[in-house]
């Protein structure tokens, strides 16, 4: 049985779930359960935390798992990025009071409060710049007003948090993170490929939607540009010689501009569909 790792709980266990029963798998109905054995589908789910994940994953006794890029570097573990999940993206950056810094340089003999050590330890090895850091659990914006460190370096979404607490980002990007999936070292697991493919198929059907439409035969190719699918669209006959039906993928996104300018070149009867699910 593939033995998969799952946040338990924070920001990236309610959408890791949810991607996992959108795949077929059966995950845990209680959220007091840790261990839950899916045999239909030949998986076992260990909830853990988010932070644990790497740790568990690197050592081999677990096979894969989901958690941030960010995590993963911050643990130093063994494991390994397999795939993206296309949510919880976020990035990763110094901030310190608004006008205060401009340079990472400037943070040389500081203290720098953050919750990921470990990448921000190697991020400014690298840079050659010495600080002291303060390790906080969470709420790290708040460590510069109430004078535990000069700057923090922290996951920022929005940039609302640092905002609220007078802060401002400065200095380089130290890492663009999403949520990932991570494996063990060595040999991928048996049933590790079916995961990916079954993962894959959720991100499709997510991130795409169909678009159905009729036009006239001699607006294929304007249409097709507009359209192009991901690996080229259906082109149906229609009853009326001088028309096709055009069924392509559209990223969600983008829908209603293309809606509006397919309506534009002369396509009538849109149509757009959700993706239930999908294997490319
Ligand atoms: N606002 C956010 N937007 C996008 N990703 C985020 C956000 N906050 C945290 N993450 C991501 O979630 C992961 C951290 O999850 P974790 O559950 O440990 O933290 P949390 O959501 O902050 O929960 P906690 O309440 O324990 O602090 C990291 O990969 C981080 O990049
Ligand atoms: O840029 P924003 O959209 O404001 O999001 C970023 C904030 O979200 C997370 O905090 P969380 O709520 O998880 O609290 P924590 O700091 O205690 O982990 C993260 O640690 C940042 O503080
Ligand atoms: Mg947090």
């Amino acid at each position: 049985m593939l033995k998969i790792a799952v946040p338990n709980k924070g920001s990236l266990s309610e959408t890791a779930a949810q991607m996992l029963a959108e795949a077929g798998y059966n995950g845990r109905k209680d959220p007091k359960e840790l261990i839950v054995a899916d045999h239909a589908n030949d998986v076992e789910f260990f909830y853990l935390r988010p932070r644990d994940i790497a740790t568990y994953v690197g050592s081999g006794a677990l096979d894969v798992g989901v958690t941030g890029r960010d995590l993963l570097l911050d643990s130093g573990s063994e494991a390994g990025e397999i795939d993206e999940l296309g949510f919880a993206a976020s990035t990763f950056r110094f901030a310190g009071p608004a006008g205060r810094f401009s340079e990472l340089k400037e943070l040389e003999g500081l203290r720098v409060a953050t919750s990921y050590d470990g990448l921000v330890g190697d991020y400014l090895r690298e840079a050659g710049v010495s600080v002291t850091l303060v390790r906080l659990d969470g709420a790290v914006e708040s460590a510069v007003r109430l004078g535990v460190a000069d700057a923090v370096a922290d996951v920022v979404e929005t940039g609302s948090t640092l905002r609220k607490q007078g802060l401002e980002i400065f200095g380089p990007v130290i890492l663009q993170s999403q949520a990932v999936l991570i494996g063990a070292p060595g040999d991928p697991a048996p049933g590790l490929a079916t995961l990916q493919r079954r993962l894959q198929g959720v991100m499709v059907a997510r991130r795409y939607v169909l678009i159905d439409y009729d036009l006239p035969s001699h607006l294929i190719e304007k249409a097709v540009a507009l359209t192009p699918g991901v690996e080229s669209p259906t082109i149906s006959p229609l009853r009326d010689t001088g028309w096709v039906a055009v069924r392509a993928m559209v990223p969600k996104t983008s829908t209603n501009r293309i809606m509006d300018d397919l309506y534009e070149l002369g396509a009538r009867a849109i149509l757009v569909t959700p993706i239930h699910a999908a294997r490319l």
